[in-house]
């Protein structure tokens, strides 16, 4: 077996490279590429491994024809371009957790830099001016701290604003009530935060939701004599009306580690009096390059060696624990997905995905991309877990997931039904010794079917002598039967048949199997 290769391409921990290869990859470092250049090397490359400074866009995405998974060494994934990764069924992954202490320290940093002037007091002093009366700083404890965001790393930013006995309020509209309590925090509403905050710090994502949230009308909202620090990201803060308001000296100081545009080179705020800005030093530190890089080199390395997935933003994790129970269910969904994609045509509106019994104690997100990766396989070789979901939607595609706990005849199924022009029509299956997918219903009709390899579906009229007729035209035509598999509604009504056989059937003995007589639909599938 051929062994994937992954191009790491931002400066990372060397631990990344060692844990790729002791994986099985083979890695190759090689960062400062430019987009021309990364575009013309991409293609050879199962994995990319990235920081901050690579930009997997649409252009580099649509020129890597073997890229399986990008890993983001770090959290912020504003650098990848996510629905064209989906859409090619790339999976992006980052390590959301690896680098929050050190971000929050670092805001932390900041704000004790503005609090006290540090680094115009070391300029001045190392300059030799002793300007001892020049510098009047603040204390923090028992000022307000306005959080915006308390997810991770602003959790640990109000834990440490907490333990130097500042009051800490936070704006997040996805912050429970509960959780504010169990933080210590009190969650209010933005312009609250704007007009309580002796300091504020940012910790959200950029999204259209959080761009210039601090515009310049919230800065106008903001106490006199505020200092903000942004460790997130440039393009949360109007910089120019920020530049406005230190000027002015509404805001006594600022602390940018992200700029709108980086690496930020020059920039109108550079210079002003109580500015203070670092390049994007947030996650640097020796103890969150070395936990990022062995995060994303492991989860990489998983997913490129056995499949397992963890912090993937655009499908389903498998947690160790869930991966070995979901494993069999997950090939007997893509195998019911798979049956019923060969066996429908034309527009299908809506498709379910119906677990009873035991299958409804598992996560059932990634059993319904595989029934979906499987169904639409079926048009597109280049469809999986990630894009399957994405092309659903995109397909117009309504995705039902029904659960019923109660068992049936069976301690677990999974049963798939497509909406289609001639009604609904469904197919079940089930594991035999919890391992083995097995099919149990088609269409209606009790069968009991392994699905797997080539195999041919041939519905007919139950009447004697079929099976012998058909065995007969396999036989001549030197087609191996493997299994036989037969199912009716009842004596003498519709009947299917389910064989597998050991090579593909070819299309002329299909057309003589179609003239037999009761014979009423033929097809061959592939599994
Ligand atoms: N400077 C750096 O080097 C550095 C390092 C690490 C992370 N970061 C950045 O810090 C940010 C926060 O990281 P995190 O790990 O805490 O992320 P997180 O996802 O754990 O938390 C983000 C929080 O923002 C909240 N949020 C979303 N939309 C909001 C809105 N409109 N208003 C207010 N809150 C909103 C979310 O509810 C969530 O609680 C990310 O953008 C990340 O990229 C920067
Ligand atoms: O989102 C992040 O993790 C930070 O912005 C860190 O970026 P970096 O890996 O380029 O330092």
């Amino acid at each position: 077996m051929t062994k994937p290769k992954v191009l790491i391409s931002d400066k990372m921990d060397p631990n990344a490279a060692a844990i790729f290869r002791m994986r099985g990859c083979e890695v190759d470092e090689i960062t400062g590429k430019t987009p021309e250049e990364l575009k013309a090397i991409i293609g050879q490359y199962d994995g990319l491994a990235i920081r901050s400074s690579t930009k997997a866009t649409q252009e580099i995405i649509d020129a890597a024809t073997n890229l399986k998974v990008i890993g983001r060494a770090g959290i912020g994934v504003d650098n990848v371009d996510i629905p064209a990764a989906s859409a090619k069924g790339i999976v992006v992954m980052n390590t959301p957790f690896g680098n929050s202490i050190t971000t929050a320290e670092h805001a932390i940093a900041l704000m004790f830099a503005l609090a006290r002037q540090l680094p115009e007091a070391d300029l001045s002093t190392q300059a030799g001016k002793w300007e001892k009366n020049r510098f009047m700083g603040v204390e923090m404890t028992g000022k307000t701290l306005g959080l915006i965001g308390a997810g991770n790393i602003g959790s640990i930013v109000a834990d440490r604003a907490l333990g130097l006995r500042m009051k800490v309020v936070a704006f997040d509209p996805f912050l429970s009530p509960e959780r504010a309590v169990d933080m210590g925090v009190e969650k209010v509403e933005l312009d609250q935060l704007l007009d309580r905050a002796d300091f504020i710090t940012l910790h959200t994502p950029l999204t259209d939701q959080t761009r210039n949230i601090l515009s310049k009308e919230n800065l106008a909202k903001t106490k006199k004599g505020v200092r903000i620090v942004n460790c997130a990201r440039g393009g949360l803060i109007d910089e120019a009306a920020l530049k406005d308001a230190l000027d002015s000296g509404h805001v006594a100081g600022a602390a940018l580690d992200v700029f709108v545009t980086e690496p930020a080179k020059e920039h109108p705020l550079f210079g002003t009096p109580n500015f203070v800005a670092t390049p994007h030093l947030g996650a640097s530190t020796n103890e969150a390059q070395v936990n990022v890089a062995l995060q994303v080199a492991e989860q990489m390395a998983d997913y490129l060696v056995n499949g397992g997935v963890t912090n993937a933003l655009n499908m389903p994790s498998l947690s160790a624990e869930e991966a070995p129970k979901l494993k069999p269910y997950m090939a007997l969904a893509e195998k019911l997905g798979s049956l019923v994609g060969q066996l429908t045509t034309g527009s299908i509106p809506r498709i379910s995905i119906h677990t009873e019994g035991a299958a409804t104690e598992l996560n059932i997100k990634p059993i319904t991309a595989a029934v979906l990766a499987g169904f639409l396989r079926v048009q597109s070789d280049s469809v999986n877990m990630v894009n399957a979901p994405f092309l659903a939607k995109e397909r117009g595609m309504e995705v039902r997931e029904i659960k019923t706990e109660r068992e049936g005849d069976y301690h677990t199924l999974i049963r798939v039904s497509v909406k289609t022009e001639d009604g609904e029509r469904s197919v079940a299956g089930t594991l035999f010794n919890n391992s083995e997918p097995r099919l149990v219903q088609l269409f209606g009709i009790k069968v009991e079917a392994e699905l797997a390899g080539p195999m041919m579906y041939i519905v007919n009229e139950d009447a004697p002598g079929f099976i012998g007729r058909i065995g007969t035209l396999l036989g001549e035509n030197g087609i191996n039967i493997g299994t036989f598999n037969l199912g009716r509604r009842e004596a003498g009504g519709e009947a299917v048949l389910l064989t597998s056989v050991d090579s593909a059937v070819p299309a002329a003995v299909l057309d003589q199997a179609c003239k037999l007589p009761g014979v009423k639909r033929v097809m061959a599938l592939a599994f």
